[in-house]
Order: structure tokens, then sequence, then C-alpha cells
């Protein structure tokens, strides 16, 4: 059988109840994961990941060796003898844009019914291709490396806002390609300028470090992430859109190796991504890096910016450099954007700023399925790892609300044989950057993670999401919940988002029920005394326009919808579909993408190295071969990493055992079909829980044909 969509994966999952009156406390089941399908779990390589200093050494070919950690990453070395464009260097070229190089099979056809906003007093017209966008030739070939076809919504319309010099608020869903939102056109303006705009410094190709005299950095743009991984994560997108150009980009951020941050900038430094912390340490050190040359500064994640625990970071670094004022264009993207915080982003904003909305401030996706579980808190470990076990193995994050939970349940889990890893505050950077690489990579498929990674996170083929713990309320609620779902079903895939919800959780119901109903999901028994009047629970009933949000429009007139609505109802329709499809196509069924939802193993070929070495792992090249990702649901197959040293220490990331090369495992064979409704726990009782069941909940009635095993 081939998984169509994410109801066939709800449907591989067992009722609860019967699942954990047969697995109950894991004494009655004698598999292990691998039985089910998951690769072998590994433990944390301390030998291997906690050595210092990364290979920095001098570029060949037009490639830096890039160092271990995330922040070296091989970038472009421009020549200065080079004319306007820099020659290609496939090598390098293989490892930016590896095997999104053509189209990756994004499904078009998926399709949010998808409302476009547009406030302020500027008005833009959206520009339907990248060959409309007057792109700079070398950026309109890095998007087609790329293997973007077509702009986002989003894109369509910060390529003509960015291009007309207008500063903007952004607000788009998760997934929806803000990162390349703001990169492309800002590389693209520069690119053209490059040689008039940038500082002097010496000629990247002949620096030698520690003989080559360095410069002081001075950026054209900065790029501000709220977290670590987030800007590593776009400095690897940043390689990839200043391949053969003269842009330098560079990445400083916490726990990161001060001295490799500073040989970096040293060497020039064009686009600048940073986290605010360390910004500060640099601005304060003014022989390292200056503001001044800076044209753009670009915030992402702004909302969380803006909030008041990064004031301080947040007005020292609007203010607190030395930039001249009057020349920057700032950018501030998110996909959840409360209105307070849009009033604030817009004090320092120009004037005749462009604001433009895609979809609700804060709506989630339509293609991610959300089932809201009851789960007493006793009962979670129990539950998840009943969960895990009838899940299909696909990558999986599963978030909760302390650093101790996260290493209880990845104990837990590991001591169970799941291939898991955890990522929070409390792990040094080695840690996160190991968990992320060997998360992404497929080494680890599971990832248990606290809010460290719940924004921006972009990990290909995440299928689902499980909120071990709620985000309520002090834990950054309904908007907290989106970021999190929202690290699946990402540029129009599907995904699956199972959250354990109880008593103590009573604080986001409301919230969440509309957030359900907007999307047209499923409301459980025991949260549907919130659902408004007028409204079912299946959520097929109701008009999704009269749910009542936190106000989303700054401008009510002016605001208006410029496609159909999330309902379908073309308003003033212009664009009509969330991927630029024609308008005719927002009909179609909701399909399927092949390589994320696990289309017959035949088709599912995902090379796994790419991925690795965007995070600035040595040469590729010289790695062995990575298999592919050999099962239906794309779980990858593990990669024997190129050196295996007996790991020294046991604890939650593993206790030492040699590691062997996996060999795949076939996919495992689906439970008996249920129906979608087993998991959203639309059967069980209003009644809180009692202790009966091992997921803690009333009893539900039994479903007779639920095979658990
Ligand atoms: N036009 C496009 N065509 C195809 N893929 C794209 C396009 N634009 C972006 N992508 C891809 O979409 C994925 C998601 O993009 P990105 O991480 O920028 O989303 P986001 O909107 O910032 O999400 P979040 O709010 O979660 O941070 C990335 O893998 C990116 O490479």
């Amino acid at each position: 059988m081939s998984w169509q969509n994410t109801n066939d994966l709800a449907a591989a999952l067992p009722d609860p109840a019967a699942a954990s009156s047969e697995l109950h406390e894991g004494v009655g089941n004698p598999d292990t994961p691998q039985m089910h399908g998951w690769v072998q779990k590994e433990e944390y390589n301390y030998a291997l990941f906690n050595k210092e200093g990364g290979n920095t050494g001098p570029q060949a070919n037009g490639v830096h060796a890039g160092g271990d950690w995330a922040g070296n990453g091989a970038v472009y070395v421009w020549n200065d003898e080079y004319g306007d464009v820099g020659p290609d260097f496939p090598e390098l070229a293989a490892q930016l844009f590896g095997s999104n190089r053509g189209n990756k099979g994004i499904n078009y056809k998926i399709i949010d019914e998808i409302c476009v906003t547009q406030e302020g007093i500027k008005r833009l017209d959206p520009v339907r291709t990248f060959e409309d966008a007057g792109l700079h030739p070398v950026m309109l070939e890095n998007v087609r490396l790329a293997g973007y076809d077509m702009p986002t919504p989003i894109q369509q319309y910060t390529l003509p806002a960015v291009k007309s010099g207008f500063d903007i608020i952004a607000c788009a869903q998760t997934g929806s390609g803000k990162t390349a939102a703001f990169l492309i056109p800002v590389l693209s303006q520069l690119m053209g300028k490059a040689k008039k705009l940038t500082a002097p410094r010496p000629n990247p190709a002949t620096f030698v470090k520690g003989v080559t005299p360095g410069v002081r950095a001075e950026p054209l743009v900065l790029i501000i992430s709220p977290n670590r991984e987030l800007a590593t994560q776009i400095f690897n997108e940043t390689r990839k859109f200043c391949y053969r150009s003269m842009l330098r980009p560079a990445v400083i951020y916490g726990g990161g190796p001060i001295g490799d941050q500073i040989r970096q900038l040293e060497m020039g430094c064009d686009i600048l991504i940073a986290t605010p912390g360390r910004l500060i340490d640099f601005i304060n050190r003014p022989n390292i890096l200056t503001l001044k040359r800076l044209k753009y500064m670009i915030i992402d994640e702004a909302d969380e910016m803006l909030q008041s625990d990064w004031e301080t970071e947040f007005n020292t670094i609007m203010s607190g450099g030395d930039q001249e004022q009057g020349n920057i264009n700032y950018l501030m993207f998110s996909a959840t954007f409360p209105k307070g915080a849009r009033n604030l982003a817009k004090e320092h904003l120009a004037h005749d700023h462009v604001r433009i909305r895609v979809g609700r401030a804060g709506s989630s996706h339509a293609n991610i399925k959300q089932d809201i579980v009851f789960v007493a808190a006793h009962a979670k470990r129990q539950a998840v790892e009943d969960l895990l076990f009838h899940s299909p193995p696909s990558r999986t994050m599963i978030f909760v609300n302390s650093q101790r939970t996260a290493d209880e349940v990845d104990d837990h889990l590991f001591n169970r044989g799941f291939p898991c890893v955890s990522i929070h505050a409390g792990r040094t950077q080695r840690e996160r950057e190991d968990c992320i690489r060997s998360f992404r990579t497929g080494k680890q498929p599971i990832m248990i993670c606290t809010s460290v990674s719940a924004r921006g996170i972009d990990v290909p083929g995440v299928m689902h999401v499980i909120n071990y713990d709620m985000p309520s309320t002090q834990y950054g609620g309904i908007e907290e919940y989106t970021h999190r779902i929202g690290r699946t079903g990402r540029i129009g895939n599907n995904g699956l988002a199972t959250s354990f919800y109880n008593d103590r959780d009573e604080n986001i119901a409301e919230a969440l029920v509309m957030t359900l109903l907007e999307t047209r999901q499923i409301v459980p028994d025991f949260l549907q005394h919130n659902i408004p009047e007028g409204f079912s629970s299946d959520g097929m009933t109701g008009d999704i326009t009269k749910l009542k949000f936190d106000a989303d429009s700054d401008d009510e007139e002016a605001g208006k919808c410029e496609a159909a609505d999330a309902s379908g109802n073309a308003r003033e329709a212009t664009v009509a579909t969330a991927w630029g499809a024609p308008a005719a196509a927002v009909s179609q069924p909701v399909g399927l993408v092949a390589d994320a939802w696990g289309a017959p193993a035949t088709v599912v070929v995902q090379p796994v190295t790419p991925f690795a070495n965007t995070w600035g792992a040595p040469d590729p090249v010289a790695q062995p071969a990575v298999a592919p990702v050999g099962n239906g649901w794309g779980a990858p197959v593990p990669v024997t990493p190129p050196q295996q040293v007996a790991a020294p220490v046991g604890n939650g990331w593993g206790a030492p055992t040699p590691v062997a090369p996996v060999t795949p495992v076939a996919p495992v064979t689906p439970q008996a079909a249920q129906p979608a409704a087993t998991w959203g726990a639309a059967s069980i009782p209003a009644a809180a829980p009692t202790a009966g069941g091992g997921w803690g909940a009333a009893a539900p009635a039994k479903q007779a044909n639920v095979s658990a095993g």
C-alpha cells in the first residue's frame, strides 16, 4: 500500500486506549522499534563532536574547506580577478544545492485557498514568476539551482517590494518560504552594485588565515534571528544564494567559537547573520565589526524579537550600532505577528512601508492534520512510546516544555531502543549542532526539543510533530503551537501534528479550538464546549470568517484580501492559490508529495548527503556515498559516519556501544485502517481522566477491530 495522505498515517495509528492496554508500561510489548521499521539508535559521540576547532584551511577550486562548526560552512570564494560573475564550481554547487538542484518534486497542486492581504499606504502588484521579477542573472540562476520553479505568495509580494525600496512587515504561514522571500530580492539588488558597495578587503582567493592581514567587517545586510539553529540555517540559505557572486556571508551566534567567527569576519563580510547577544558582543568591538555600511536590516521571527525578553538587545541593535539610520531598509518577518508586536514594529519602519499578510496572522496550514489527544500527565511517557511504536517510521519532532522533560523523554525512548536525540538550551553548542545534524541527515529521525527549536527550523521530511506538552499560555500559547506544528507540512507538503492535552492546558483551549476550526479539523469531545455557535465539531460547518481572533487587520478598510479566503470564497481574487497556481487548480483535491509522504519506496529517493554538508560538515565529496531514503515513509537509512570513535560516556544521548552500519528495514506494515477520529480523540469522553487507561484518559469505548501488535 502506498500512503496517500495524512489520514493514512492517522489510520495506521491505533486507538489510544486499546494500544495502552496491550502495551502498558512497555512490559507487554516484546517488540523493538527496529521491528517496526525504525533505524537503529546511535549514541552521542563525544570524542568526535567535542573536539575543538574546525578545518578552515585555504581554499581549493573555489571551496573553503568547512570546519565542523555550522558557522564554518563553505562559501563561494570570490577572486577579485573575476568580472561580474564568478565561474561555476560544480563541487561547491553540489554541496550548496545538493538534491535541490532541479525540481525537487514540490506539488504545486497542494493548495491552501489563501488570502493575501496588503495593508499600509503602499500597494504592489505581485510578480508571478522569478523571470518577471527583474532579478540579477546570477540570482536567477541560483534560484533555478535551488529548484524553485515559482515564487510562493509571500515571495510574489516581497520581490517587487524590495526592488521598489520599501520597508516591509510580512506575515506568512510556517514553511511558506519567508527566508527566500527576503534573501532573493535583497541579495539580487546588491549583486549588480556589489563592487561599488562592498568595503575594501583582501582578495578572498589569496587570503591565508593568520598571514594575510584581516579587515574590519562592514556588512551591507544584517539578518537577526532569535535562535542559533535558525541563524545557521539562514546562513546556509545565504551561502546558496550568494553563489557565484562577490557577496560574502558569515554567521555569528552564541555558543559558537568566537575565534573562528572573528576569523570569518576579518576576511570581509557583506551579509551578516547573527543572534542578538553575540551581535551585541561584536558591536562592542568596533575594530571587528561596524554597521556603518548597512543597507538592509532584516529581523526574522520579528514578533519574538519584539517581545519584552529581547527589549534591551533589540533596542541596542536598532540604535546602538554606528549605522546611518536614514539609509537602511528594515524588513520584518514572522509566521505569527500579534497586533501589539506589529504596532511596535511599525515604530521602526518608514511611514510608507508595505505590510503583507498571507492568510490570517498566525494561522496554521490546512495541510497539517491536527490531532488532539487527551493524555493525563502521568501517562504521557507511555503514550508517546505507544504512538511511536504505531507510527510509520518518519522524521518526528517531539516538543516538551522543559529541559528536564526533554532529558527524561530522551532517556525513556532511547532506553526503549528508539533512534532519538534531544536539544535544549542546557546543551553545549556542539551537542546542539550535532543533534540537529543527526536529525537532519536522518541518522536519528526522532528529535525531542524544547521551544528552542520551534521557530524557523526547516528540516525536509518531518512528517510528524508531537506536542508531548502543550505550549499552554506560559509557554508561548497558541503562537508557539503554530510554530511547533509548522515544522511539518512545509512548502505545500502534508503533515501530522499530534498533541497531548489534559486539564492543565485549559488556558489554551479556546484559541486551540479556533485554530482547529479555522483549518476544518476535528474538535475532540473534551474541547467541544469551546466551539462557537454555528460550528460543527467535525469542522465542516461554520463560517470561518466569523471566528474571532486577535484582530489581524491593522487597517480594516484598506486591508482587503486579494485572493480567495480560507474557505475558498473569492474576494478580490488576484492570487488564488498558495503556490501561485492558476485559480482553477484550487478545486483539485489535496494531493500527494511523493517524496514527503512516502509514495512507494521506488519513488522515494532522497539522498541525505546534501543536508549534512550544508551544515558545515567536511567536504561531502570525500565522504562515503550515502544511501537514499529507503522506506515508504521517507525514513532515511542511516549513514555510516566518516569516522567512528567509541563513545566514552553514557547518558541520555546513549550508552556507548559500537556503532555498526544499519541495514534498512522494510517499511512497517500498516495496522488495520481506523477512522481518523481515533486519534483525534473525538471518541474520548469529556470527563476528566481517570487512572484507568494507560493514557490516563477515562476509558473510551473500545474499538473492537484495533490491532495494536
Ligand atoms: N519558491 C520556492 N519553491 C520551492 N521551495 C521553496 C521556495 N521558497 C522556499 N522554498 C523552500 O521552502 C522551505 C521552507 O522555507 P522557509 O524555511 O523559508 O519557510 P518559513 O516561511 O521561513 O517558515 P517558518 O515560519 O517555519 O520559519 C525551505 O526548504 C525552502 O528551501
